[in-house]
């Protein structure tokens, strides 16, 4: 069968189902385009955020190379400041240590080892305190050497150092732990006996006396020996260190009238006192 044997009708049709094949073909190929312009945009936009992506990871790397380099500048500095901190430690320990010192060579007279007249005034203070608030008794001895004067001028100022010297260390070993010694002046001495009554302050400076007067002092080719004379009294009721300081010294001055070498107890306080 040719096409000449087809109905014009049907020929029609056919051409009608290419067009439509075609028509379809072409929307077809529309969307395609479609398609392949989204593809397209896709493709693109991953380009895009490729590079960002590239550009924050470098970012991030550079910040983590960053980061790295301050903690080990603070790592180093951590270790300059443990350094640092057991230094200052240090000199704080040598400070204190100097300070201890300091306030240890302030305190005492080097001369005679006894405290300083300044530290044995505090040091009484304190105990008349001690005194006023637990009532019990508080004596004290104020010691003169006698004639010291004569040991210079016979013998030489080293030489008077030297009986000075020997005086210190029999004052401190005739008293007992916890009384206290100092260098009122240039060769009278103040002894502060806590919880001491008047027959026990007096025994002590007896024996005191006694050794002074037994001591020799051997300075080059002499043989060097002195006596003390003391001032005794026993703080009373409320009164005042200076005030009962100034009680022992006119003991002492008593003392020394009556011919040295002898303790001599001091009068009560006035009552006005
Ligand atoms: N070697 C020496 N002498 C001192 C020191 N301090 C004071 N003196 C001397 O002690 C002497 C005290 O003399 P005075 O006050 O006359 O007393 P004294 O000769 O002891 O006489 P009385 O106290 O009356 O018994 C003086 O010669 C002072 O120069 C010192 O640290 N070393």
């Amino acid at each position: 069968m040719s096409i000449h044997d087809l109905e014009p009708q049907e020929t029609y049709s056919l051409y009608a189902h290419e067009e439509s094949v075609i028509r379809q073909a072409e929307s077809m190929l529309g969307k395609l385009d479609d398609v392949a312009n989204g593809v397209r945009v896709l493709a693109q936009a991953y380009r895009e955020g490729y590079r960002e992506t590239v550009r924050l990871v470098r970012i991030s790397d550079r910040m983590q190379e960053e980061l790295h380099a301050a903690n080990r500048t603070l790592l180093d500095q951590a270790a300059d400041l443990q350094q640092l901190n057991e230094v200052l430690h240090k000199e704080i320990e040598r400070r204190e240590a100097l300070e201890h010192e300091l306030r240890r060579i302030a305190s005492l007279d080097e001369l005679t080892g006894t405290h300083t007249r300044r530290h044995v005034l505090e040091l009484g203070e304190h105990e008349q305190r001690r005194r006023a608030r637990h009532g019990h008794d508080l004596a004290l001895l104020m010691v003169d050497l006698d004639h010291f004067k004569r040991v210079n001028d016979g013998f030489g100022h080293a030489a008077g150092d030297q009986v000075l010297r020997d005086f210190g260390f029999l004052l401190r070993s005739c008293l007992r732990k916890g009384d206290i010694a100092g260098r009122f002046g240039g060769e009278e001495f103040l002894a502060i006996l806590p919880e001491t009554d008047l027959a026990t302050a007096r025994s002590i400076a007896e024996r005191l006396c006694d050794r002074v007067r037994e001591n020799r002092t051997l300075w080059k080719d002499h043989v060097l020996a002195v006596t003390v004379s003391i001032g005794l009294v026993t703080v009373h009721g409320d009164e005042s260190l200076d005030k009962a300081i100034a009680r022992a010294d006119q003991a002492l001055y008593l003392a020394k009238r009556a011919g040295r070498d002898q303790v001599m107890v001091g009068t009560e306080p006035d009552v006005d006192d």
